[in-house]
């Protein structure tokens, strides 16, 4: 939108050659943790650059709108610069920002949000606030899904490395809870030595594709998630015996995924040992959690989140809230003693099987959950006469479907909050919502991802016309 123009006035400034040196001033950062900088208007990204530096750089790539270059000499460097703590960081694709000190972190995740806002709406002052981050930004993760790979004879199992596919072995993660890189590490021991045959991506034979373990940090209880081609594993009782028995191991099921895909999972899903479900507390909710069921994959700062939500929604007991893209219902289930009724829809059935579930043990008795698109969901529901007067969205990276807007902006709600994990797609569906009638009121970023570029962001919109 409004950088528009200088972009194509950039792109007809396109003079550079691959291998060319060049001095450039880094900017900012970009929305995948690189150092952005301009030559002679031409956007140039530098992976491992800081903005405030300035780089002697080496153009490694040249595209129509873009070229990127890697650093040959620092020749003034960023304060905030650290050395990574990660043996792995520039092998693995996972993080993207451990060179930069936390606080910095923080400030430019905020940038990437206000610029965001500033290239794709045209909303003066924005009330954003400061990133809300984390005490101690390491070991919070409670969840992987590596994929698996024979090498000689060798199981491995891992990251592919950033722009390839190499496994990068991340049984040390830093950002990953110690307690998961450990049974991942069991577990690949355990495939070793039963033989298990690991699936081939090229000839797309063999059977065990990747392993998923998710933890819940109040209960302790871990899930293992094993994703195969074929329905059935060969020796599979062996390997049962052998997983059930690692510490905290409570769940143990096998997904079955047929297809060649870069889809992890695939749509069946079968227990074979212990609980179908392991059972996470924020605060005082209780969320069980099937394995193809959404949850935040940082149960500290999700709690900051929901309740950003929980005060963004300012429910006063009356309200009919709708939840969409609900996943296990963890938002709709947050808000739900302050609400009149909750309703909350998600494509997965298991995840509102999940959602259902957790209701009941929640003891909330006012809140009900449907499979389906929340696009076709709601505007049908409102034809049926339901009015809610707060909506939740939050969906996954592409942001709101277009039948999710039309309807939005056609029977506006008072308060629309919308949880997001994608800067761009944000800005983009709230120009759309603003050009309706919406007005932003506050948008909070929140560190749910530390040491990556990634951004989790809570806005609140209100319409004039409900309130
Ligand atoms: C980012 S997750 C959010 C889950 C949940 N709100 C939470 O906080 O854990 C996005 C969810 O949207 C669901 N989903 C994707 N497309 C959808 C659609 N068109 N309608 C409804 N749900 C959808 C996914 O299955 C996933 O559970």
């Amino acid at each position: 939108m409004k950088a528009k123009g200088n972009e194509e006035q950039m792109i007809s400034d396109i003079q550079l050659q691959i291998g060319q040196m060049i001095r450039l001033p880094i900017r900012k950062m970009g929305i995948n943790g690189e150092g952005v900088g301009y030559y002679r208007k031409q956007v140039v990204f530098v992976s491992g650059g800081i903005p405030g530096e300035y780089l002697l750089v080496k153009v490694t790539r040249v595209e129509k709108r873009h070229a990127s270059a890697q650093i040959v000499k620092r020749l003034k460097s960023s304060s905030h610069r650290e050395t990574p703590p990660c043996p792995v960081y520039l092998e693995c694709g996972g993080c993207q920002t451990q060179h930069i000190q936390y606080a910095m972190q923080l400030r430019l995740k905020r940038e990437l949000v206000d610029e965001a806002f500033s290239r794709y709406t045209d909303v003066d002052s924005l009330p954003l606030e400061e990133t809300r981050g984390m005490e101690r930004p390491w070991d919070y993760r409670n969840k992987a899904q590596l994929p698996l790979k024979e090498e000689k004879g060798r199981v491995k199992m891992g990251m592919y490395g950033a722009g390839s596919h190499r496994l990068v072995d991340l049984s040390g993660c830093l950002v990953q809870h110690p307690a998961i890189n450990q049974t991942l590490e069991q577990v690949r021991k355990l495939l070793q030595e039963t033989g298990i045959p690991i699936y081939d991506e090229r000839t797309h034979r063999g059977s065990l594709r990747h392993v998923m373990a998710r933890r819940a940090f109040a209960t302790r209880e871990i899930q293992v998630a094993l994703i195969s081609r074929t329905p059935t594993l060969p020796r599979e009782k062996e390997l049962i015996e052998g997983i059930r028995r690692l510490p905290d191991v409570a769940s143990l099921v096998l997904n079955h995924n047929p297809r060649r895909t870069s889809l992890v999972m695939g749509e069946k899903t079968r227990l074979l040992w212990g609980k179908e479900k392991i059972e996470e507390r924020l605060r005082s909710r209780i969320y069980a959690l099937s394995a193809p069921s959404f949850f935040q994959l940082n149960p500290a700062q999700t709690e900051k989140l929901y309740d950003e939500v929980r005060r963004a929604a300012a429910l006063t007991g009356a309200e009919t809230v709708v939840d969409a893209y609900c996943g296990a219902g963890t938002i709709g289930l947050w808000l739900a003693d302050a609400a009149a009724r909750v309703i909350g829809m998600d494509t997965v059935p298991e995840a509102v099987a999940d959602a259902r579930y957790n209701a009941r043990l929640n003891g909330i008795k006012h809140a009900e959950y449907h499979v389906g698109k929340a696009e076709e969901l709601l505007p049908r529901w409102a034809e049926e006469g339901l009015k809610p007067d707060v909506v939740v969205v939050d969906p996954p990276r592409t942001g709101m479907d277009e039948g999710l807007l039309r309807y939005l902006t056609k029977k506006p709600v008072k308060r629309l909050v919308y949880v997001s994990c994608n800067p761009s797609t944000l800005a983009k569906d709230c120009n759309r919502l603003t050009r309706s009638g919406y007005r932003v009121e506050r948008i909070v970023p929140f560190d749910l991802f530390p040491q990556t570029a990634h951004v989790e962001t809570c806005t609140l919109l209100v319409h004039d016309s409900r309130n």
